[in-house]
């Protein structure tokens, strides 16, 4: 059932890590139900604002709110799909065996798992279209079924609110229309969806708001939002250019390099 509860909230909310400020400046309520692209360049802080959606980034400054709680509390409902460079995929245990520790979170590990937690697991591998290969080892699976796995991980314990970061990253195409597909069921079921992604396409097809983000003009200043709102209103080609200062994007098919104005 929607909810009047925004998925996040951002009152001049600013993220960092060790008292440093990585994004700043980020005031927004992201719809619940609504999927929300996060774009912008390398570094302008997209992954630090997902980690501080789950309470592993500091709040450096302002407000920020998950599902209407500290993330800390809201933890229990968020799911995530780190970037795929972060993720521990040599681990000596099957498909299902990885899906199980996505219930882990909020049974604690040393609880057992139960008929309820494994018909989760079977329903999380059947929603990712792996349900055939429940045994085995994670480590054989092709990149685009790990990151499937991976999803269903994040699925099992039935989340109100799931980060991919990157997730369309180093797919093949059909990798890619499978998640592509579940992004757009994750909505349909209700849940609310944030997506880092720097494929303007993926964002056009999957999402219904977008936030842009920009980096700092230097090294050391801090990432920061150049455009937020409706897709269709904020995923303009003047927003990307101002986010994308330096870089060459494409939009609609058109390639647009953008250059950083003299100051
Ligand atoms: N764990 C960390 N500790 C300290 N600094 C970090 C950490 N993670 C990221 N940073 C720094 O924070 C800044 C923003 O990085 P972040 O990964 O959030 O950007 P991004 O937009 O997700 O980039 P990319 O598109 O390359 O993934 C960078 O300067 C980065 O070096």
């Amino acid at each position: 059932m929607p909810s009047a509860v925004p998925a996040v909230s951002l009152r001049d909310a600013a993220f960092g890590y060790e008292g440093r400020t990585r994004v700043a400046g980020l005031t927004a309520d992201f719809p619940a139900g609504s999927a929300v692209a996060l774009i912008g360049p390398n570094g302008s802080g997209k992954s630090t604002l997902l980690r501080g959606v789950l309470g592993l980034a500091d709040l450096t400054a302002g407000g920020v709110r998950v599902l209407g709680e500290s993330p800390a509390r809201a933890r229990r409902w968020v799911g995530s799909l780190p970037q795929a460079d972060t993720r521990d995929v040599e681990l000596p245990i099957t498909l299902r065996q990885a899906v199980t520790m996505g219930l882990y979170r909020s049974l604690g590990p040393l609880r057992p798992v139960g008929r309820e937690g494994r018909r989760a697991v079977d329903a999380a591998l059947e929603h990712v279209g792996l349900g055939g290969l429940a045994g085995r080892r994670f480590g054989e699976l092709s990149g685009g079924q790990q990151q499937r796995g991976i999803l269903a991980r994040a699925l099992v314990s039935d989340p109100k609110l799931l980060l991919l970061d990157e997730p369309f990253n180093g797919l093949d195409r059909e990798n890619r229309e499978v998640l592509l597909g579940l992004v757009r069921e994750l909505r349909a079921e209700g849940r609310s969806v944030i997506v880092s992604t720097h494929d303007l396409e993926i964002a056009r097809e999957t999402c219904t708001h977008v936030l842009l983000l920009s980096s700092g003009h230097s090294d050391d200043a801090p990432g920061h939002p150049a455009a937020f709102g409706p897709l269709d209103e904020a995923l303009t080609l003047e927003a990307v250019a101002h986010a994308f200062q330096d870089a060459t994007v494409e939009l609609d098919h058109h390639t647009v390099t953008t250059s950083r104005e003299t100051e």
